[in-house]
Order: structure tokens, then sequence, then C-alpha cells
């Protein structure tokens, strides 16, 4: 009897710490304690509430296809990456910005890397300027850093928004060439999506983005990680994930944050929203880099829109970034969940990216 008894406890108290380490559950937890009450109902209204009608937003910011409008008005994007190791991940991007509908699309990424990137695709605009440490002598750093800087500035003021990061790589004397021109597309307020390597950057000279509103950084789980430690000097709390998201875009002065992951959860440090569309169960590596590309036309699309003089919109939030961010995340883990459905486990980010087209014609039709 006794024993039986012992054995019921134990059991109940194994539920409940499988209940507790349960995701749901300790978001519920969360979200119980932001709502300040307790019923059911409440709880299930706010969790409700983070999620965003992302399609409505998709349809609101998507331009028509309107004949009167010239090339570069549907968008001009600069994917500012590419270097010996990496060459898949700016094609990735800077080829998605095309797929989902920008006109142009650049990429500045160092000499050795241009011409294969050239070869990917004669859609992209490819300029061979970036230089690593291993190609240039000390005494060259001054004037080949003065040069890349000239060679890109001829071309900025052109762009809709920058994608800093994809396969850029951490060479320093790189990095320091990227700096500067974060710095002049900040004084030309042109919108920065910041990934990949252009979060290690950030993350350690958070000046570059602190306080500019325009400013997007979509880390993974790695990059936030490094992000959490070096601005709230914490750990990642997975419990309170939309307050810790909130704090920190907050912290570094309201910039746009997507933090990418089963739900993709976005925060300009006033509002926490949720893409949660059905994505795809494989983690082939590029899909953040579709997902960047993607941010970067739909930010623009979105800035276009709330500047439109006769805009009727009836989207309720008006952050361009935040808009972006929603549009691009939920096309991107549409696409993916089309690519899936084909090819299973054999789904790559090349198949991915060819369902961009249908992801979003679905939500928004052409005519
Ligand atoms: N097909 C392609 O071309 C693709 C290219 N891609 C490109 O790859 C780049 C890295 O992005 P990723 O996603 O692998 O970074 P992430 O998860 O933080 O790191 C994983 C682990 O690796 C380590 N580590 C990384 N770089 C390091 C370095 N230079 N030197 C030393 N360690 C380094 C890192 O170490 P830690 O930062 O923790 O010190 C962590 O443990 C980025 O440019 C991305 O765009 C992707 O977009 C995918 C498709
Ligand atoms: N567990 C998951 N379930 C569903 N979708 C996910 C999951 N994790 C990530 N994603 C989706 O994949 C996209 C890319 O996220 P991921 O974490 O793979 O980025 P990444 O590591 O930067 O990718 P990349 O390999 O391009 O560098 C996100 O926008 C998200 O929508
Ligand atoms: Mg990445």
């Amino acid at each position: 009897m006794r024993d039986g008894m012992n054995s019921r406890i134990l059991l109940d108290a194994a539920k409940s710490c499988i209940l507790a380490s349960s995701p749901v559950f300790r978001r519920q937890q969360f979200l119980i304690r932001c709502v300040g009450g307790s019923t059911d109902q409440r709880d299930m209204q706010a969790l409700r509430s983070l999620e965003v009608d992302s399609q409505s937003i998709i349809r609101a910011i998507t331009p028509a296809l309107d004949p009167t409008r010239h090339k570069g008005q549907a968008g001009n994007i600069a994917v500012i990456g590419g270097c010996r190791e990496y060459t898949g991940a700016p094609y990735f991007s800077a080829i998605s910005a095309l797929k989902i509908g920008a006109d142009l699309s650049h990429v500045f990424c160092t000499t050795d890397a241009a011409p294969v990137i050239k070869s990917y695709s004669p859609e992209l605009i490819v300029h061979p300027v970036l230089e690593e440490s291993y190609n240039v002598g000390e005494e060259h750093k001054s004037s080949i850093a003065s040069k890349v800087l000239a060679e890109v500035d001829k071309w900025l003021e052109r762009f809709d928004c920058l994608v800093v990061g994809p396969g850029l790589g951490r060479d320093p004397f790189l990095l320091d060439c990227v700096s500067e021109i974060m710095r002049h597309a900040r004084q030309s307020n042109i919108p920065i999506v910041i990934d990949g390597d252009g979060l290690f950057l950030v993350t350690n000279n958070l000046e570059l983005v602190s306080g500019y509103a325009l400013a997007v950084l979509t880390p993974n789980v790695n990059e936030y990680k490094r992000l959490v430690q070096k601005v709230l000097s914490s750990e990642v709390n997975d419990i309170d994930a939309p307050q810790q998201l909130l704090s920190l875009a907050k912290q570094i002065g309201g910039v746009t944050i997507l933090r990418k992951g089963n739900s993709d959860l976005i925060s300009d440090g006033d509002t926490v929203k949720s893409v949660s569309v059905y994505g795809s169960p494989r983690r082939c590596g590029g899909q953040g880099d579709i997902l960047s590309g993607s941010v970067a036309v739909f930010l623009s699309w979105a800035r276009q829109h709330i500047l439109a003089a006769d805009s009727n919109s009836n989207i309720r939030f008006k952050n361009p970034t935040v808009l972006g961010c929603i549009a691009g995340s939920a096309i991107l883990r549409k696409a993916a969940s089309l690519a899936f459905s084909n090819k299973k486990r054999s789904t790559v980010t090349g198949d991915i990216i060819e369902c961009l087209g249908k992801s979003l014609e679905d939500i928004s039709p052409a005519s």
C-alpha cells in the first residue's frame, strides 16, 4: 500500500517535471505573469496575441505590378558578403531578393569570391571590391580601405536596403572596412539587415547599430546567445523568451531583432510578434540566408507603403522593419513547407528558393 502511494507520488513528480520543461508550458507561464491574471481565457488570448496575421501584412505591403513603374522601384538590394570560404550564403540571400520581386540585386564580396558568385547566376550584379588580410600587405591597408569605401559609396545611395553578413567571414581587416560601409549607410538612412558574420561584427561593436531604428538583426540560436551574453550579461532565457527579446531590442536602442527558431520571434523594443507559419523539419544550411534577402525586400516595400501619401493601409503597426521581418519570415517558412512536401529529406536551400514565387503568389497574386 505504502509502496503504491510512493510510486504514485514519484509518477506525479515526474509528470510535473516533464510538463514544467515543456516550452509551451513555460511560455504559457510567462504570459500568465505578463497579463497579470490567472484565468485560462486570458492566458489563451495573450498566447494568441503574439501570433500575427502575416498574410494580411504581406497583401498590404506587396506592391501592385503597375506598368507605369520603372526598373528599380520594386527594390534595389545589396548584399555585403562572400569570401574565400563562403560563396553560397551571399548568393542565396541575393537571389532570394530577386525571386521575391526586387528589380535589382547586388553582391559586394571579396575579389576571390566574385568570379564564383558570378558563375552561379547572371542575374546578380557582383562587385569584387572587398579584401581579406592575407591579400593585403600591412603598408597598403589604409589605401585599400579607402578604395573599398569609395567603390561602395558610388552605389550606396541607390540601394533600398543592405544585407550585411551572409558568408562575410571574420577577417579583421575586412570587418573594419564593412564597419565603415555600415556607418555610411546609416548616415544615408539606408535600412540594414544584419545576419551571419555581420552579427559577429555588430555584437562586438554595438555602436554600429545602437539607436538605429532601420537596423534589423536576424540571429540564429548561436548568434542570439552571443548577443544576449554581450548586451544583457546573462544567459538565454527560454521561459521568458518574449520578455528577454523585448529587453534586448530596447537595450540596443530600438533596433528590430528577429530571433530565428521553431517560431520566429520579432521585437523592436516596443512590441513582440511571433510567426509560427508551418515551415519545414529540414534544417539544411542557407535558410537564414533566404530569410535575410526576403526581409530586405519586404522591409523596402513596407517603407514605400508607409511613406505613400495615399496609403489606405489597414495594418495596425507601422514600423517597416517589423513588417519586413513578419513578411520575410512567413514567406520563407511557407516556401520551406512547399519544398519539403516535394523533396522530403533531400530538400536543400535551392529547392526552397524555387518555391519563393509560389509562396508569395498564393498570398498576393500577381494579377
Ligand atoms: N552555403 C554557404 O555558403 C553557407 C554559409 N553560411 C555562412 O557561414 C558563416 C557562419 O555561419 P553559421 O550559421 O555556421 O554560424 P554559427 O551558427 O554562429 O557558427 C557555427 C559554429 O562555427 C563557429 N564559427 C563560425 N565562423 C567561424 C570562424 N570564422 N572562425 C571560427 N569559428 C567560427 C562558431 O563559433 P562561435 O561563434 O561560437 O565562436 C560556431 O561554433 C556565416 O557567414 C554564414 O552566413 C551559412 O549561411 C550557411 C550556408
Ligand atoms: N526548429 C525550427 N522549426 C521550424 N523552422 C525553423 C526552425 N529553426 C529555424 N527555422 C526556420 O528557418 C529559418 C532559418 O533559421 P536558422 O536557425 O536555420 O538560421 P541560420 O542558422 O542563420 O541559417 P543559415 O544556415 O542560413 O545560416 C528561420 O527563419 C526559421 O523560420
Ligand atoms: Mg545564418
